[in-house]
């Protein structure tokens, strides 16, 4: 969990005369020596700028990225420190006012639907939801990618490393869950991006009949002290467990605890926003009533790690808001059309930023994270007290998104067997 100088790193890439930019730059060109100029015709123009922000060298340029910390003066030093900057004119945006308390909202017009609080959790709920995230909930008996490879601590985990830190002879040894030799599976790692048939309520009986095996364990993976798991943390469920191999939810397994932090967090953010004034151009009234989230996912990205472009289509719900929360360093967001066809509006998407999908359009428009910015931990994710030391090393070099959903329409009554 080394990560110092990397926010030393992130700002000397921007300058063309210092070492780290030269060394850069010689990787580059080794790296692209043998490259095919020819590749980039057949990219979809969502595939274009996924290969554009992800490019290490040279650093992208973010002046066509909208960066709306820019207009808030009390975001300035979080800006200057991170090095990197987005545009505040670089995409179209109208700001709405907010409910009730001095929330800034805003909707991009290209993506009806899309409605972008900034900075709307307060300094110190983000370090609550750091924790929470780490301490609370990326452990037993919510899933993690960890847990479909490793026999994981039931503390978790964060809790276990913690415990063990002082005493590196204490790092607890943590067992691969297979036991017998078979082909080798996928690493552990990113979620993998399958497609599969939008849920509807329609479908709804077919979909949840499908057989949903369990992934098979990784005989590959090797026994692994705490410490060195930590890193490879990617997610964790939240709420009705989801199956990565058809890409639907498995509601045999009933529904996880959803805790009331982000659950609460979720419906402030809906309801801090004027919705009339969000669907004031729509056909019709996507408002269902306040959101009753029951399912989503906690990111964790290393500085290395992107999302691809996909659609979040498998919750039978298709219009009731999804609401997006990101922690720790800044990355940029994409978010296009119902095709890789359209081009994507670029948003930089800055530690306490809500983002809300909502409306037939938005919940099913292809989205990803092809970047995230190295060394934009914002200061009050530094260190404060010596209680939070692990957790600023471990967001030097992290991104946290929490994502919550709501399954079904209100008044939709599923037929569930448990198991
Ligand atoms: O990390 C983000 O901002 C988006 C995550 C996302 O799209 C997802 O979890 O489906
Ligand atoms: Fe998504």
């Amino acid at each position: 969990m080394a990560t110092d100088g990397l926010k030393f790193m992130a700002s000397a890439l921007h300058d063309p005369s210092s070492h780290a930019y030269k060394k850069a730059h010689r990787l580059y060109l080794k790296a692209t020596k043998h490259r095919n100029p020819d590749l980039e015709l057949d990219w979809s123009p969502f595939r274009a700028a996924e290969k554009k922000y992800k490019a290490r060298f040279p650093p992208p340029d973010l002046s066509d990225i909208l960066d709306l910390a820019t207009v808030d003066p009390s975001r300035e030093e979080e800006l200057r420190q991170g090095g990197w900057r987005g545009s505040s004119t670089a995409v179209e945006y109208t700001e709405i006012l907010g409910e009730g308390r001095p929330t800034k909202v805003y909707t991009v017009p290209r993506i009806p639907g899309l409605v972008i609080l900034p900075s709307f959790v307060s300094h110190e709920k983000q370090r609550e939801l750091v924790q929470w995230s780490l301490c609370d909930h990326a452990r037993h008996p919510n899933e993690t990618n960890l847990d479909i490879h490793y026999l994981l601590p039931q503390e978790g985990i964060w809790n276990t490393w913690l415990s063990s830190r002082d005493d590196p002879s204490k790092d607890e040894i943590v067992r691969p869950r297979a036991t017998e030799p078979s082909p080798p599976i996928e690493k552990p790692g990113p979620r993998q991006l399958v497609n599969n048939t939008p849920a509807t309520p329609v479908n709804f009986s077919k979909i949840s009949a499908t057989p949903k095996p369990p992934q098979s364990p990784s005989t590959t993976v090797k026994p692994v002290p705490c410490s060195e798991l930590v890193s490879k943390l990617r997610w964790a469920n939240i709420g009705w467990y989801y199956h990565w191999g058809t890409k639907q939810y498995d509601f045999t397994k009933g529904k996880g605890f959803i805790d009331p932090r982000p659950r609460n967090l979720c419906r402030d953010a809906v309801a801090a926003v004027n919705w009339e004034m969000v669907y004031a151009d729509a056909d019709s009234d996507w408002g269902d009533g306040e959101p009753e989230p029951d399912a989503g996912i906690v990111n964790f990205y290393q500085t290395k790690d992107t999302l691809m472009a996909h659609v979040d289509r498998s919750e039978v719900c298709a219009t009731s808001p999804l609401v997006s929360i990101s922690l720790g360093n800044a990355a940029v967001f994409l978010i296009g059309g119902n095709t890789r066809d359209s081009e994507p509006v670029p948003i930089l998407l800055r530690s306490g930023d809500v983002v809300i999908m909502s409306g037939p359009n938005c919940r099913r428009a292809y989205h990803g994270v092809p970047r995230i910015l190295e060394g934009t931990l914002p200061p009050h994710l530094e260190s404060r007290d010596p209680k939070w030391k692990p957790y600023e090393a471990y967001m030097r070099s992290t991104r946290i998104n929490i994502n919550v959903r709501q399954v079904f329409p209100k008044g939709f009554e599923p037929e569930i067997v448990i198991q």
